[in-house]
């Protein structure tokens, strides 16, 4: 069997990015952070979603379970916002969740912007897929995955996803029990 690239899920949740308001440079920061930390071959398999509570969740769903994503990154609606409910679909469709990347990722950006802690963006497992959320301005994108990324190949492992490595140069991944 040939060996097929990691298929990892980019999904961007945002009203206006979706409807063409302003173009969307959420996803392509999520591609440039993986192909930046990454040295296994992967491929996204990329979304642009409303902040719509049943659209992100069944985007996440066939993300997991049809697409077979190891790892899902979205981006956006995770403020106070009445339509912010990213960190709720998320916890609809997960089995468990992963309260360290949310409050390791506040604290990381925390460092940068004050307003970091209206952030809820969390993360969780659904079978053999992680789902990390971050928020939706740009920049935090690779404030938040610099913080988690290196306990990320290993989380993977433990549920049962595919093997995932990192460019030793940008981050190493920890694996305990290598
Ligand atoms: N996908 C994106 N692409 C480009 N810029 C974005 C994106 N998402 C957010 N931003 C920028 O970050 C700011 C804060 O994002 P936030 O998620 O709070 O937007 P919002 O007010 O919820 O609106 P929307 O859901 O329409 O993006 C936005 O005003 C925008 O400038
Ligand atoms: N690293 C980082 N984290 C951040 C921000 C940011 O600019 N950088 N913005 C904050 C702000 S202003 C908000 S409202 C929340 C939620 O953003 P979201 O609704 O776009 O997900 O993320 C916070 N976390």
């Amino acid at each position: 069997m040939t060996d097929q690239p990691v298929a990892i899920g980019v999904v961007t949740i945002s009203d206006r990015a979706s409807r063409g308001v302003y173009e969307d440079k959420g996803g392509p920061a999520i591609i440039a952070e993986m192909n930046r930390f990454l040295s296994t071959p992967w491929r996204p398999v990329a979304r642009v979603v409303e902040d719509e509570q049943a659209l992100i969740e069944a985007t996440l769903k066939e993300l997991a379970d049809v697409e077979g994503c190891s790892l899902i990154v979205t981006t956006g609606g995770t403020g106070p916002a009445p339509r912010d409910v990213t960190p709720e679909a998320t916890e609809a469709v997960c089995d468990k969740m992963m309260p360290g990347f949310g409050e390791l990722m506040r604290a990381e950006s925390l460092k940068v912007v004050p307003t970091a802690i209206l952030s809820r963006q969390t993360a969780g497992i659904r079978g053999r897929s992680l789902i990390i959320n971050l928020p939706g301005k740009p920049s935090a994108i690779a404030d938040c995955l610099n913080a988690v990324m290196a306990a990320v190949p290993y989380c993977i492992d433990l549920i049962g996803g595919a093997f995932i490595d990192t460019n030793p140069a940008v981050c190493k991944a920890f694996r305990p029990k290598k």
